[in-house]
């Protein structure tokens, strides 16, 4: 590295003179190299700098004095290409600290700011220094540029190796463009890893944490995750138990001194799982900050310290056990263990959120809320009972003398007769015996309080679920009855009605609503397009024709998307009608028919084929169907209409060049298929129309024969016979040939009747038929027969008999 020399102004001027400074060879980098004889002066060198010296300004600049060339070697060009990635350029560059700090400080400055008192010495040294300055700077920017160069090297490579892993498809977005149906067990494309909302790939540590099933000391739990799930529905158990069993061994002798070990055992399961609950589980678990879910352990610990719920879990696992000691093992100091009913709370709240259809779980919560009011409300009667010494002990009333009926009487279950009383009470629904004294009388009246209130509130709440859970049948039904009932009205055919009930409850079955769209319309769009992927997933990912397809476009078209149901029979759309939809089949079979009566089918397209899309985009110019589509069983399809289509397309370009394209050749083959119908049509018809009935084909000839009967010959006799052994041959083998445009499968037949018929035709000299005058066999006409083959003969090009003297049946033909 080059050193600034720390000298005077005037020393450094002087060592400028003795060339005593250097210049770099940037290029190479290499060792500072002494400038050469000639090479010294640079153009601020002294004889410059005096014509900016005020005092100097007389003198002519001599010629002598030769500027310094100051080395042309430049440091190669960089070209800096930065995409996809955000640069660390400005960063690095920051960060350049192996130049000198005064130099980079300089360089950054620029020039040196000029003195305003510029004296001689001062002067000297400003030029002196302003050379350095100068050389260093380019240095500098050397430096710097090397520096720059390797950082873009560096960028570029970056660059590239995250393009390539971008555009390099996963496993999992490989799809066989091979087969246009693909087969069941093939892995199809993730459609969000298509469109681009697939996740991002979890790191190594994320994997490890799902081997332990979501577990992980370092790590947080997501509150909705399996894991904790799990782990919520244990706590929940053990807060049952609690719940439960505490006022149950409190009132009821079901805790004896021998198997009061077992109970003790399970409480202090519970109370571990409560405490590991407390100390390990719950401070890992993320919550929302800001709309930001934090996952960050410390973060999560705070949070937790923070809650009302960590008091009541502390509360909840105080270990009032203790209290044993001084009272006995009575159960009932345990009772803090209730305090966790927030995990309850939580449990339900979360089964309501994950389940598609909460009615169930709403009913249970209610449901366990009635059942454990009536379980406490049992263990007090019980209580109550024992106090009173299930009824054994009499009482005097109006001066007699009653056995209490009111308790319970100690006989049968105790549990289920207590449990059986109180729902009865709590209900209203027993038939209960009076109370006897204050204590019963307040138990009666608190029950019944209880049950017009708490009863009677729960009791409507299950009886919203259950009728939420109906309304949107109910809907239904009602639409449906109205609908059957306006077809009445207006008097349709009874197969109508039935194919509009059939639609009906087709519909529901599959969708159970009848309008899809409106449940999620007031969704966020972002949350729209994801439910409509997920549910549009197995059709769309089959579409063949949108694979090649912008992501994007994907994403902007799974919203425009509606469903339609058809039903069997039912004409999707007709042949030339204009196109203003296309579909995609999400199940069912579909038929492509033609001819007059939809007769005949072409094709039939399946879950996945998409259709209608040659007129919508107008390929060949024509938007008209150029097929009619027919519903082969009941189908699903989507529609995807042309406003909303063109809304989409008209930003992908590429797609709609591989929409075209694709479309353009199925039309393509359509057509070829198409041709080949209509020539085989045309050659069926001409076959049909040239066939020689074998009583009829000699016609011709027999009335030829037959008008040459008088001056009969050899000729004549040779063609009779002719005539006679080719009905015969023609009866045996049921064969009718054609004149002329059919290929015979039998060329020895057609060698032995060209021969034949030729023969006669050379030996017999048969005039034109103008000539021949005579009765004229009512059933034949001869011109029919030179007609049809003149027409042949215009409309089959191949054809050789028409060439002048190939064949007999040429000549038939001429003649
Ligand atoms: N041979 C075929 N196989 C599959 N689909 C076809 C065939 N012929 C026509 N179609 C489809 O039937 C549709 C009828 O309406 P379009 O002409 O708009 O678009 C047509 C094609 O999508």
């Amino acid at each position: 590295m080059y050193k600034v020399p720390k000298k005077s102004n005037t020393n450094l001027a002087r060592s400028i003179r003795k060339r005593e400074f250097s210049y770099v060879d940037r290029q190479k980098a290499s060792k500072p190299t002494p400038l050469s004889e000639d090479d010294w002066k640079s153009p601020r060198s002294e004889d410059s700098f005096d014509l900016l010296d005020p005092s100097n300004s007389s003198k002519e600049p001599t010629t002598s004095s030769r500027p310094l060339p100051i080395p042309t070697i430049r440091p190669p060009e960089v070209v800096i290409q930065i995409d996809e990635v955000d640069s660390p350029i400005l960063g690095l560059i920051d960060e350049s600290d192996d130049l000198h700090p005064d130099v980079f400080d300089e360089s950054r400055r620029g020039r040196l700011e000029p003195s305003s008192s510029i004296d001689a010495n001062s002067l000297s040294a400003t030029r002196s220094s302003s050379v350095i300055e100068d050389d260093v700077r380019s240095q500098i920017s050397f430096v710097m540029r090397e520096r720059l160069h390797s950082i873009a090297k560096e960028v570029h490579r970056r660059t590239s190796a995250v393009r390539e892993d971008l555009i390099r498809e996963t496993p999992e977005d490989t799809v066989s463009v091979a087969s246009n149906i693909p087969k069941q067990s093939e892995h199809r494309p993730s459609l969000m890893s298509l469109i681009g909302l697939q996740n991002r790939a979890e790191s190594p540590s994320a994997v490890a944490q799902k081997k332990l099933f979501g577990f992980s000391l370092k790590g947080t739990f997501h509150p909705y995750g399996r894991f904790y799930m799990t782990w919520l529905s244990l706590v929940t158990l053990c807060f049952l138990y609690n719940a439960f069993c505490i006022p149950l061994r409190s009132s009821y002798p079901y805790q004896t001194t021998e198997n009061w070990i077992y109970w003790f055992m399970v409480d202090y399961i519970c109370d571990a799982v409560y405490i590991i609950d407390m100390l390990i589980i719950k401070p890992r678990l993320r919550f929302t900050r800001g709309g930001i879910q934090v996952k960050t352990l410390a973060d999560t610990q705070k949070h937790y310290l923070m809650t009302r719920t960590l008091k009541l879990d502390i509360l909840s696992i105080l270990p009032t056990d203790f209290v044993y000691f001084a009272v006995g093992k009575k159960p009932i100091y345990r009772m803090n263990r209730v305090l966790k009913i927030n995990s309850f709370w939580l449990l339900f709240d979360m089964l309501d959120n994950s389940f598609a259809n909460p009615y169930a779980i709403r009913i249970a919560r209610t449901l366990s809320y009635m059942i454990y009011i009536i379980h406490c409300n049992s263990c007090v009667y019980y209580k109550l009972s024992a106090m009173q010494a299930f009824g054994q002990i009499a009482y005097l009333e109006n001066g007699k003398w009653y056995l209490n009926k009111w308790v319970y009487n100690n006989q049968g279950n105790a549990y289920i007769r207590c449990f059986y009383f109180t729902a009865a009470v709590a209900t209203s629904t027993g038939n209960n015996p009076a109370p006897t004294n204050v204590i019963e009388y307040i138990y009666m009246t608190c029950s019944w309080m209880m049950g017009v209130f708490v009863f009677a509130l729960l009791l409507g709440q299950i009886r919203d679920i259950v009728s939420n859970a109906n309304r949107n049948r109910e809907e239904f039904q009602r639409k449906m009855d109205l609908a059957l009932g306006e077809c009445q009205k207006l008097g349709l055919k009874q197969e109508t009605t039935n194919r509009v009930r059939d639609w009906f409850i087709y519909t529901w079955q599959q969708q159970k609503t009848l309008d899809e769209k409106k449940l999620i319309e007031k969704l966020p769009l972002k949350l729209q397009t994801d439910l409509a992927l997920s549910v549009h997933y197995t059709t769309l990912s089959k579409v063949q024709l949108f694979q090649d397809c912008d992501r994007a476009l994907l994403r902007d078209l799974v919203l425009k998307l509606r469903p339609v149901i058809f039903l069997p029979g039912d004409m999707i759309c007709l042949k030339g009608d204009v196109g203003k939809e296309m579909y995609i089949i999400n199940q069912g079979i579909l038929q492509v028919v033609g001819g007059d009566h939809n007769e005949k089918v072409f094709a039939e397209l399946m879950q996945g084929a998409v259709f209608g899309e040659i007129s919508l985009l107008a390929i060949g110019g024509n938007n008209r169907r150029t097929a009619s589509i027919r519903a082969k069983g009941y189908c699903t399809l989507f529609v995807l209409a042309k406003e909303d289509l063109n809304d989409v397309i008209r930003y992908y370009p590429q797609a709609q060049a591989i929409l075209r394209r694709k479309a353009a050749a199925m039309l393509k083959n359509d057509k070829k298929s198409d041709e080949k119908t209509e020539k085989i049509k045309q050659q069926a018809e001409l076959e049909d129309r040239c066939k020689i009935n074998p009583r009829q084909v000699p016609k011709l000839i027999t009335l030829i024969a037959n008008m040459e009967e008088m001056n009969e010959n050899k000729g004549v006799r040779d063609l009779k016979k002719a005539i006679e052994e080719e009905t015969d041959k023609s009866r045996r083998q049921s064969i009718y040939y054609p004149w002329s445009t059919l290929q015979r499968d039998d060329e020895d037949e057609e060698e032995w009747n060209e021969e034949d018929l030729s023969s006669v035709g050379e030996d017999t000299d048969i005039e034109p038929m103008e000539n021949h005058e005579g009765p004229m066999d009512d059933d034949v006409d001869p011109m029919e027969d030179i007609d049809l083959a003149a027409e042949v003969s215009h409309s089959d090009e191949d054809d050789d008999w028409e060439k002048p003297g190939s064949s007999g049946t040429k000549k038939l033909h001429a003649d």
